[in-house]
């Protein structure tokens, strides 16, 4: 046993990552801290299990379409807010992370996700959100490439249904491009137990094995020499085609440990993204600074000022 501070192994091979994600009980979350919200992100074992069983139905795909209307009613109240202060001369500048954030905190709490346990499904969100739209003011391009998907669908005023959301080619992409770029999560720990064996190499009770996501999602031999560029184009044919290695996509984590609020999180980022270049072309304002900082979720430290404009 070790004694102190953990050693810790920092993998970012996806072969290794993929058995550490399916050994989920050799390779455990750490305990929890005294300051950690008690819920499912922190339990362990069978506890872990218990819980995650008792909660998984409340995500399933026939609860999620339902709750759809919800979240368009929380995105309609951002835009209209936007929309009111871009009305007098038709542009504004506005720290769309504070609004994003405002909006994954109504949506987590009207759909009665609001429980403690799912704090990180509104930070994550926020993050994913904002990054999309700090990137799509670097690169105009795909901007306006992602307003023509959304207008030549569903022109400016319909509201996109579920299937709608899930046709989406381009924003898709670039929802995906966005997670791999700044992946939310940026890096994932755990903590073993006892002696064990990953692959060829040995590790000893009491090690911390960090697995640094953006590390693998920012790795040149798995995703080729623009692995630093933003490109939505590589998820064109899907994510298992976007990456020589399979595994080399992690926002989400995996094994059964995955997020369970996956297709939730896409579904809000989906529908918000569309709503947005709907209603709104937006650069970034002079004052941006860019910034990014781990807190609970990747967040640019000192916001994100957007210039909005009216389409
Ligand atoms: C873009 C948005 C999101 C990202 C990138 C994200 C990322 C992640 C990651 C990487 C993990 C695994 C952590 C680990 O293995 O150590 C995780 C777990 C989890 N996420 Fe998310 N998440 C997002 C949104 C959400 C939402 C919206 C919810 C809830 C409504 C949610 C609830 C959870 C819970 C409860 C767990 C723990 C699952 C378990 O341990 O069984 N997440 N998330």
């Amino acid at each position: 046993m070790w004694y102190g501070r953990s050693p810790r192994l920092n993998i970012t091979k996806p072969e290794f990552i993929r058995e550490i994600f399916a050994k989920y009980e050799v390779f455990t979350k750490r305990p929890p801290g005294k300051k950690t919200p008690f819920g499912l992100v922190m339990r362990e074992g069978e506890d872990w299990a218990k819980v995650r069983r008792i909660i998984n139905p409340a995500y399933d795909m026939e609860k999620l379409k339902n709750m759809l209307p919800t979240m368009e009613k929380c995105c309609d109240k951002m835009i209209r807010k936007w929309e009111e202060m871009v009305a007098t001369t038709g542009s504004a500048k506005v720290d769309v992370y504070s609004s994003l954030n405002a909006l994954s905190g109504d949506v987590i709490a009207e759909t009665s996700f609001g429980s403690s346990y799912e704090e990180a499904g509104k930070d994550t969100t926020t993050s994913l959100l904002t990054w999309a739209m700090v990137l799509l003011s670097e690169h105009q391009d795909w901007q306006s490439k992602a307003r023509e998907e959304v207008l030549s669908r569903f022109g400016k005023d319909k509201t996109p249904d579920y299937s709608d959301i899930n046709s989406l080619t381009i924003v898709n992409m670039i929802i995906n491009e966005t997670l791999r770029f700044y992946p939310p999560v940026s890096s994932l720990s755990r903590i073993i137990h006892t002696n064990t064996k990953l692959k060829q190499l040995t590790l000893l009770n009491g090690m911390e094995v960090n697995m640094p996501t953006i590390m693998v999602h920012r790795d040149q031999e798995l995703w080729g020499d623009d692995a630093n560029e933003f490109n939505p184009n590589r998820f064109s044919e899907g994510v298992v085609n976007a990456t020589k290695v399979p595994g080399s996509f992690i926002p989400f984590g995996g094994g059964p440990r995955i997020c369970i609020g996956k297709n939730f999180a896409l579904i809000e980022a989906k529908l918000a993204l569309t709503k947005i270049l709907q209603h709104f072309s937006f650069e970034l304002s002079p004052s941006y600074v860019h910034a990014p900082m781990c807190l609970a979720a990747m967040v640019p430290q000192f916001g994100a000022p957007l210039i909005l404009y009216q389409v």
